[in-house]
């Protein structure tokens, strides 16, 4: 029996593995032009705004938009990294990529993509498919899971494979912030971060991206997630009880979002005596306006206007070799079998 080997067809580059890390993404420019595209794209995402879209579409494109582009894009400027000109968020993303690219070498491609803004979730799957990754492991950068940021993650990674013919198997991260290097990695970046100042803080505060508290009552896990971090990090560090702090930040809008809020927090701390403040953003990989500006300018003045006197925010893991350790693991462990 002789066997056909039909040629009259195109070639189709296969037998790799990929690895996309999906980051939640920032605008383009500090501008009210750029701001505005890229908060249209991310607030009209129903994961991230459940309510019914006849009702906040008109909301969104009418005085939200108009409102709250000014106002971001002024907050992003104090931020911008003007010599690269671009957000802290994307140069970490890139720098986190090349580096697991690096610790990967041959033995995966990586890519880096945002939910949001550019580089697009299809920029990155369509890189990874065209270098032949037919298998892909979705790593959305969350080490708490959330409805409004993992999920949507994955779900816009599915929505454009929905175009490719051969289409990649895939498996996706879940959240880490239980792993065994998580805790211990942020533990050490406290640490290593304290080490460097003159004075020791009275409270370690641990300031979380909050959700609307309605996602909490109807399932999501986050704000779980967040407290159990916050356990860990604490066991990690063998503080004494109540020196570290769980708090919320970052809330959009009139209605209740998880609490307790990091400004009142942190004012009622500084009312209550407090005067030496450090401040950790567990939920962030990257440094971001919610960090760099959120935290260490408008927090730190929260606090410094109430009595407080030391503030010291601790940078998040970023491309540091703690948090690039912590990365490579957590993919590693989700590609036992893949992996020869
Ligand atoms: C309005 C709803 C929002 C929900 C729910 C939400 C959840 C959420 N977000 C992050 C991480 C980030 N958010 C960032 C910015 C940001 N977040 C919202 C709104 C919601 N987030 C807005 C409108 C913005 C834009 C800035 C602003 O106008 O205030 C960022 C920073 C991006 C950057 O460019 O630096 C991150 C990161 C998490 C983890 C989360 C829930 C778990
Ligand atoms: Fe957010
Ligand atoms: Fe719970």
């Amino acid at each position: 029996m002789t066997s056909r080997k039909p040629t009259d067809h195109p070639t189709v580059a296969h037998g790799k593995l990929g690895i996309l890390m999906l980051s939640l993404g920032t605008p383009d420019a500090p501008t009210y032009g750029a701001v505005r595209k890229y908060l249209a794209e991310f607030l009209s995402d129903p994961r991230v705004i459940e309510t019914p879209r006849l009702i906040w579409l008109p909301i969104l494109h009418g005085p939200i938009l108009t409102f709250r582009s000014g106002k971001s894009a002024k907050a992003y400027a104090k931020i911008w990294d003007n010599e690269r000109n671009e957000s802290p968020l994307r140069t970490y993303a890139r720098s986190q990529a090349e580096k697991l690219q690096a610790a990967f070498g041959d033995e995966a491609e990586v890519e880096w993509a945002f939910r949001y803004g550019t580089p697009s979730t299809k920029d990155g799957l369509t890189a990874l498919r065209d270098k032949g990754c037919d298998r892909i492991l979705l790593f959305a950068l969350y080490p708490q899971y959330s409805a409004t940021t993992t999920a949507t993650a994955y779900e816009k990674a599915f929505d454009v494979m929905r175009d490719m013919r051969w289409m990649p198997s895939v498996r996706t991260v879940p959240a880490y912030c239980d792993t065994l290097e998580y805790p211990s990695a942020l533990a050490a970046s406290v640490k290593d971060s304290l080490a460097g100042l003159d004075w020791e803080p009275e409270k370690i505060l641990a300031s979380y991206h909050s959700i609307p508290r309605s996602y909490w009552d109807k399932g999501d896990p986050y704000p779980c997630h967040c407290f159990k971090t916050s356990r860990l990090l604490g066991d990690a560090l063998d503080l004494p009880e109540g020196k570290l702090v769980t708090s919320f930040q970052s809330r959009v809008g009139p209605t209740e979002w998880v609490q307790p809020y990091t400004d009142k927090t942190v004012e009622q701390m500084a009312k209550d005596g407090v005067k030496k403040l450090a401040v950790l953003a567990p939920a962030f990989s990257q440094d971001c306006l919610e960090t760099l500006e959120e935290i260490n300018m408008e927090l730190r003045e929260t606090f410094l206007e109430h009595g407080g006197t030391h503030f010291h925010y601790i940078p998040c893991l970023n491309d540091t070799e703690q948090g690039m350790w912590v990365l490579e693991s957590v993919a590693r462990n989700e590609l036992k079998g893949w992996l020869s």
